[in-house]
């Protein structure tokens, strides 16, 4: 690829980084403030149009922690483009780089809390993602390669939201649904309902959320092979809870269970989904020392390593790149917090809460205690008692932390981040871009 001009003069084109249905996307030099960001562009004369939609739906997430941020969008005499901050692996590329392409139980329930949250903050904005996979999560890339003011090595980001579709009216209202729809998303990830034409709503996104979780686990899906959307979704329906969460925490048939229960309208229990993911987190004896698939520490170089305590977490991107394992085995099933005095235990939770959403306000934290995260069998009891709605929220209400102000000055200096839904694409054409 050829590229005349740096484009609107500020981004330098480096190299492609992803494509996909909509567009491509390229890893750019910005020389304004010389740090890389990534740029996504969707030709002009494409039938189908959905950067428009994306950059709205991007700019009205950006105060969420795990949205990537928005930094310009423009045109050309090709493209449309988006400049975002560029972002690290996707967790589709990282997952394929595991041995059997399985994540472990540890790093699968902390990119799932996430996820949950991220999926979460687009709703909060109005938005169904409608198109939940791995390729569309990606890792925010670490400051030196440390956690660092809010930052962790492994938060992850959602993308991609040329798909989105607003369920809410301009007056908040829920959208009636519409008696007929085309199938939207990817066939393998698609919720049954997504087969069936049916309008979709937030329980569809944990749907393929769900799916991605089993991916995540077990290294595929049972209708991996299949290509037609229709047989896929004849063996979707087959696979229940029961084939697909037999070997899996109970926790996670709960979790099926929940989204099941939710008709079209209801709001998912969205803190109590990732309470389940946490719960198990604890149970398996997973601390805020429990490494990501991707991080490795050199044992064998390691100057500490006879002693695991003095070890600290380190984010190796070679690792991630190449698909090192950490040393945890899916199988463990030791529960090394079911032996532990109580308090031994919040001050646990509040770690794995702070590993999980880090820079969390304690106190709020301190509150979040109030059940133990060991009784499992309560809660699923309390799902059970609320059949016809979503479960009570066993969790007192979290607040939303507001660190991202602070994230944002940092990553893009005076970058403001416009929630106005009018869009204000600059017209750049005195660029020119051969490819
Ligand atoms: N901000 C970013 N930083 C780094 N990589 C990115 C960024 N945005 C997208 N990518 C990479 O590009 C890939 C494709 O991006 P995206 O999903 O937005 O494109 P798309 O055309 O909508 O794709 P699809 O048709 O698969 O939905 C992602 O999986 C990711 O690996």
């Amino acid at each position: 690829m050829l590229l005349s001009t740096p484009l609107k003069g500020r981004w330098k084109l480096l190299n492609k980084i992803g494509q996909g249905g909509f567009g491509e996307i390229f890893c750019v030099y910005d020389l304004e403030t010389q740090q890389k960001a990534a740029v996504k562009m969707e030709r002009i004369d494409r039938n189908k149009r959905a950067l428009r939609l994306e950059i709205a739906v991007l700019r009205k997430i950006q105060e969420s922690r795990f949205s990537t941020k928005f930094i310009y969008c423009g045109r050309n005499q090709v493209y449309n483009y988006l400049v975002m901050e560029l972002l690290g692996t996707n967790l589709s590329t990282l997952r394929k780089k595991q041995p059997q392409q399985r994540f472990s139980l540890a790093t699968t329930l902390k990119l799932g809390v996430q996820m949950i949250s991220a999926i979460e903050d687009v709703h909060e904005v109005g938005y169904l993602h409608r198109d939940v996979k791995a390729s569309n999560f990606a890792l925010r890339i670490p400051r030196n390669m440390k956690p660092k003011n809010g930052y962790s090595p492994g938060y992850c980001c959602i993308i991609d939201f040329g798909l989105a579709r607003k369920y809410i009216t301009s007056e908040g209202q829920l959208r009636p649904p519409r008696d007929e729809v085309g199938f939207r998303g990817t066939a393998r990830y698609a919720s049954i309902n997504s087969h069936e034409g049916t309008e979709l709503s937030r329980r569809d996104d944990l749907w393929s959320l769900f799916y991605l979780f089993i991916e995540f686990l077990e290294g595929s899906l049972p209708w991996e092979r299949l290509k037609e959307k229709e047989e896929i979704a004849k063996v979707k329906k087959q696979y229940t809870n029961v084939g697909m969460c037999k070997d899996l925490p109970e926790e996670f048939t709960t979790f099926y269970k929940h989204i099941e229960s939710l008709e079209y309208a209801d709001k998912p229990n969205y803190k109590y989904l990732r309470r389940l993911l946490t719960d198990i987190y604890l149970r398996y004896g997973f601390d805020e020392n429990t490494k990501y698939d991707w991080e490795k520490i050199k044992e064998n170089t390691h100057p500490n390593k006879s002693n695991p305590k003095n070890q600290k977490m380190s984010f190796d991107s070679t690792a991630a790149l190449t698909g090192t394992t950490n040393d945890l085995s899916r199988s463990k099933k030791k529960s090394l917090i079911g032996g532990f005095s109580k308090e031994f235990q919040k001050e646990e939770l509040e770690k794995i809460n702070e590993m999980f959403f880090p820079k969390k306000n304690n106190e709020k934290l301190k509150n979040n205690q109030k059940t133990n995260p060991n009784q499992k069998n309560i809660k699923i009891e309390e799902t059970n008692k609320n059949k016809n709605g979503p479960p009570v929220d066993l969790i007192d209400p979290e607040s939303e932390i507001n660190e991202f102000e602070k994230m944002m000055k940092m990553i893009n200096g005076e970058n403001k981040s416009d929630t106005s839904s009018s869009l204000n694409i600059d017209d750049d054409r005195g660029c020119c871009i051969i490819l």
